[in-house]
């Protein structure tokens, strides 16, 4: 039963385990698909708006490529691709290192010589640009996007370009935030050099993160999954995927806890809904045990027992209702017939004289104590083969065998049921007469002793025996001394003549 329950137990919370593994795995998997294709969309949905914007300022460059001493062109083109972009905070006009124009309009920078990084980067680079990111002087993370001019001969006169402010709301956070943000989910935009871009948790924007796998791998331009910590040691599912036109990378992620607790919780109510109908399974199991096993249990209580006497009645009575058992309880009953049969023949074979079938010694004596124990009185008769020497030397051993066979027959046939015939000796034998006295056992003694005077014995002929007699405790209380006074009677008997009856004084 033990062995039942602990299989079921055990495949129970196996299965149990098995299916949230599998599980965990799905969600684990699914999630960091859908952080991959959530990173890719807004990789290429950025990459998209900084395609546009170059468009935007290539057209512009077109206009103005001839027309750059015109001041009031340059003005306005600025408030037009200001106006019409809506996704730079200013937008600056510089030819040739010296800024032009800008809008909105900062009189005092006008005619002044071009210092911020990305400025410097798109004089020096002269191609369209996403510049790095870089702080302004007036602490604001900034990406300068531009396009060069040059005229008609292919002269380099300058560029127009415009700054994308990170930290405020633009056109490039307005997209990104429009992120699910549940469960603990973000994504957030690295740089080339590491330095975090966008960020939900807007004091992180611009600062620089070493030692993150993620980033390593996005900025390697590749995209895919990981399994990493976050800066808050919290494990989390990250897919991830390159800005291609600015070498940036995009991370989308959801942490792992948040990511199974809706498994763990659906796996919590599929145990409480289990446990009613795993009560019902083990009451059954044990049910189905118990009935299994008793039949098993009683055999096993009777193989203990199989040498009491009702031990084949016991064995019969066990209701072996499954083959199996059914046939342990044959086997087991072949075993003990056989057992009982066998232990029956030792018990005959040990209590019987071999020659004439009559109890031996061994058998007599506890006869006789049974009776004594019982307080039953008896008388005993021993009897003795005159001159039976003469029948062996005369007619040879076997014939003396058969005499002494018949002479048992002879007695067994005038014994009543509880009389007792022993052969103590070569040829003498006890008889033992329970509840006679002396002068009825002498009556018996009598007839028995004309009996086997008036028999003819195959071969030997007549024979005669001389018996002598005592009882129980009237001779006296003690068996040995009733033997000796028999047997005091007999050579009286067998010294007066011999073919006589005598009883003990
Ligand atoms: N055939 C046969 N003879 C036996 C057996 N046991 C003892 N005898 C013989 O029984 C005889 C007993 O002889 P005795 O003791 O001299 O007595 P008896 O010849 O009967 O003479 P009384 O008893 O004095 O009348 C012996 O010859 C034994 O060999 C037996 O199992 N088979």
């Amino acid at each position: 039963m033990l062995l039942a329950f602990s299989a079921a137990t055990s495949t129970l919370i196996g299965s149990f385990y098995s299916t949230y593994q599998v599980q965990k795995e799905q969600l684990t998997a699914f999630t960091l698909k859908s952080n991959l294709a959530y990173a890719q969309k807004l990789a290429s949905t950025t990459d998209n708006f900084l395609e546009s914007a170059l468009q935007q300022l290539a057209y512009s460059a077109k206009v103005i490529e001839q027309a750059t001493d015109d001041i009031k062109q340059l003005n306005n083109e600025a408030i037009r691709l200001n106006h019409q972009t809506n996704s730079f905070n200013s937008v600056v006009i510089n030819i040739d290192g010296i800024i032009a124009a800008t809008s909105p309009r900062f009189e005092k920078i006008i005619g002044k010589p071009i210092n911020s990084p990305g400025a410097l980067e798109a004089l020096k680079e002269k191609r369209p640009l996403v510049s790095h990111p870089y702080m302004s002087a007036a602490g604001n993370l900034i990406v300068f996007i531009s396009h060069p001019l040059f005229d008609s001969q292919g002269n380099y006169l300058g560029y127009i370009g415009g700054s994308l402010y990170l930290k405020e709301k633009n056109i490039l956070n307005a997209l990104l935030e429009q992120h699910y943000y549940e469960g603990g989910s973000y994504l957030y935009v690295v740089s080339s050099d590491k330095r975090i871009l966008y960020h939900p948790e807007p004091n992180r924007i611009g600062s620089v993160v070493t030692n993150n796998a993620v980033i390593d791998a996005v900025l390697s331009g590749e995209k895919g999954v990981l399994q990493v910590t976050n800066s808050k040691n919290k494990p989390m599912l990250a897919g991830y995927a390159p800005v291609t036109l600015s070498g940036w990378g995009i991370v989308a992620q959801r942490p792992l806890k948040s990511t199974l607790s809706s498994l763990d919780t659906l796996t919590v109510e599929v145990i409480k809904r289990t446990i009613p109908m795993a009560l019902v399974t083990f009451i059954f199991i044990g049910l189905f045990a118990h009935f299994i096993a008793r039949p098993l249990k009683r055999l096993a209580d009777n193989a203990n027992t199989l040498d009491t006497p009702k031990s084949l009645e016991k064995l019969k009575n066990v209701k072996s209702w499954y083959f199996e058992s059914h046939q342990l309880k044959t086997a087991m009953l072949k075993g003990v017939s056989l057992l009982q049969s066998q232990i029956g023949q030792l018990r005959h074979d040990a209590q019987t004289d071999p020659l004439t079938g009559a109890h031996n010694r061994r058998s007599l004596d506890s006869i006789v104590d049974c009776l004594i124990g019982e307080q039953t009185p008896f008388a005993i008769l021993e009897i003795d083969i005159d001159f039976f020497k003469r029948v062996n030397d005369t007619f040879g051993h076997d014939i003396g065998d058969e005499v002494l066979k018949s002479l048992t027959n002879i007695i067994k046939s005038l014994c009543r049921k509880g009389d007792i015939v022993a052969r103590t000796g070569g040829e003498e034998f006890i008889l033992i007469l329970p509840n006679e006295d002396s002068k009825s056992a002498f009556h018996i003694a009598q007839r028995l002793r004309n009996t086997v005077a008036d028999t003819q014995m195959q071969t030997a002929g007549f024979i005669t025996v001389s018996i002598g007699i005592a009882t129980w405790p009237h001779h006296s209380e003690d068996i040995e001394q009733v033997y000796k006074s028999a047997d005091k009677a007999l050579y009286y008997a067998k010294n007066h003549g011999r073919n006589r009856c005598c009883i003990a004084d």
